[in-house]
């Protein structure tokens, strides 16, 4: 069911040596490339063709009326309302948190520099909806937005076939818990490309985030440059870093938790206990066979991706962690904190039996929607950051200028940029001398 990598007395780089997709966002970039294209030269035309290729709906229009929107949430099940406004103001609470002020510092007299935060004036947002629906990710893609400030939030989530082509009400009725009005009814990279390029019906938008598979990952990408993207947040990953104190039936589940959204996601298990890895895998066989996604989770566990992974102790466990970068770190040891403290590279970390990947997916106030493929060692998760730009703003006197335009002129001079220092010399009736 999944593989095993025995990584005991290796002194090899684990990078070369840890389960990652055989199939990865590189190689889905030429599937998207001619799906950008078309929607940049056809706009509406090719989002109705495409959707009917791969989501097998025909659309009248892109744009999900309001109406729609509304009546998703009349009828949306009180447990689920109230399960998403305890999300909602959990995740509210963390990310007015993480709001910037703007700060100005003193350089010198009369010479200061403010940094002003000013959020994006338009962005696009994608929800998922292949595989599974994703109400939850409304909320983690929405919440950051609003918290930094910006205008203009379109959201877009593929239709379903199963619920008369419409966007699922579940993400709807997300949409207007929070107030966002302006909704698509589109999915995969023809989404991005839609954000991206604009059409007759979707004003284009500067920022692109939200999770996805592999197509939405290759084409925000692809299309990076033209919108400012988050991270590439594509199929799921979860890496458990456990000891023997860890519970092999709780690993066992939060392994498959994460492989149910993808038969690409990747579950892997790193431990220096031998006899957890057995129980681990006899718990998977057994828990595996009574889960209700079990095609997909038996696919994402046996593929190239996963993998139980044996090391000789927790200081080389936590090497391969840093070394993967996993999207979800789970740390199942003694002293989970003090071994949590020394992970470098991961989108976010679980510390703990009592933190399951599961929580942060909905509950912890955390967000989810985080770097995968290996991205966390450069990138982090969705924020209200990720929705700001922060702009330096000079403001010089004329003797703080005096004060430093003998230096200016040095340096441009020794870039070989004269016009630059002469912009400042011409301030001085040219008095200050070139070097
Ligand atoms: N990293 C994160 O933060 C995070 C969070 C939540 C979910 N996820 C991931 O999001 C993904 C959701 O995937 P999903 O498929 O359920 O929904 P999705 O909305 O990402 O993708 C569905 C769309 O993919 C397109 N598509 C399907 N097959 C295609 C093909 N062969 N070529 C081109 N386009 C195709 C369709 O147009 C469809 O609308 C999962 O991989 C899940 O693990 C990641
Ligand atoms: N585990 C996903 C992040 O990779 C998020 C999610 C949404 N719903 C359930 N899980
Ligand atoms: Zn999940």
């Amino acid at each position: 069911m999944i593989s095993r990598i025995d990584l005991r007395g290796s002194t090899s780089d684990p990078r070369d040596l840890l389960p990652r997709a055989e199939f990865d966002v590189e190689d889905a970039l030429e599937k998207v490339r001619p799906i950008c294209e078309d929607v940049r030269h056809r706009g509406v035309a090719a989002l109705i063709e495409i959707t009917e290729r791969f989501d097998g709906v025909r659309l009248a229009s892109t744009r999900v009326p309001q109406q729609e929107i509304t009546d998703a949430l009349t009828t949306l099940d009180p447990k689920v309302r109230a399960a998403l406004e305890e999300t909602i103001r959990r995740v509210r609470i963390v990310h007015r948190a993480q709001r910037r002020t703007d700060h100005t510092t003193q350089v010198v007299p009369g010479g200061t520099v403010t940094e002003r935060w000013v959020p994006m004036d338009r962005v696009g947002l994608y929800v998922p909806g292949g595989l599974a629906v994703y109400p939850s990710s409304v909320v983690m893609n929405v919440v950051p937005a609003q918290e930094a400030g910006v205008a203009g939030i379109a959201v877009t989530s593929p239709p379903q076939k199963d619920f008369a082509g419409k966007v699922h009400p579940a993400v709807l009725a997300a949409c207007a818990l929070l107030g966002v009005t302006e909704v698509y009814a589109v999915g995969g990279a023809q989404a991005v490309a839609m954000f991206a390029y604009g059409t007759e019906e979707c004003a284009p938008v500067n920022l692109v985030t939200g999770p996805g598979n592999i197509y939405v990952a290759a084409a925000k990408r692809l299309l990076k440059g033209r919108i400012g993207i988050d991270a590439e947040a594509g199929p799921t990953e979860i890496l458990v870093l456990a000891d023997d104190t860890a519970d092999a039936g709780e690993v066992a589940a939060d392994l498959i938790s994460q492989a149910e959204h993808d038969p690409m996601a990747a579950s892997v298990l790193v431990t220096d206990s031998v006899a957890l890895a057995e129980a681990v895998e006899a718990a998977l066989v057994e828990q595996v066979a009574r889960t209700k996604h079990r095609e997909r989770v038996t696919t994402a566990l046996g593929g190239r991706q996963s993998a139980v992974v044996l090391v000789d102790d927790l200081t080389q466990g936590l090497a391969v962690a840093n070394a993967y970068a996993a999207e979800h770190l789970e740390i199942q040891t003694r002293d989970a904190a003090a071994v949590a403290a020394r992970v470098r590279n991961a989108g976010a970390v679980f510390v703990g039996r009592y933190a399951p990947v599961s929580l942060g997916d909905y509950a912890a106030g955390s967000n989810h929607v985080l770097p995968t493929a290996g991205c966390a060692c450069h990138s982090s998760g969705l924020s209200v950051q990720s929705f700001l730009r922060g702009i330096h703003v000079v403001d010089y006197s004329k003797q703080a200028l005096a004060e430093v335009a003998a230096h200016v002129v040095t340096l441009a001079d020794a870039e070989d940029l004269p016009g630059h220092g002469d912009a400042v010399r011409a301030r001085f009736d040219w008095t200050v001398p070139n070097t």
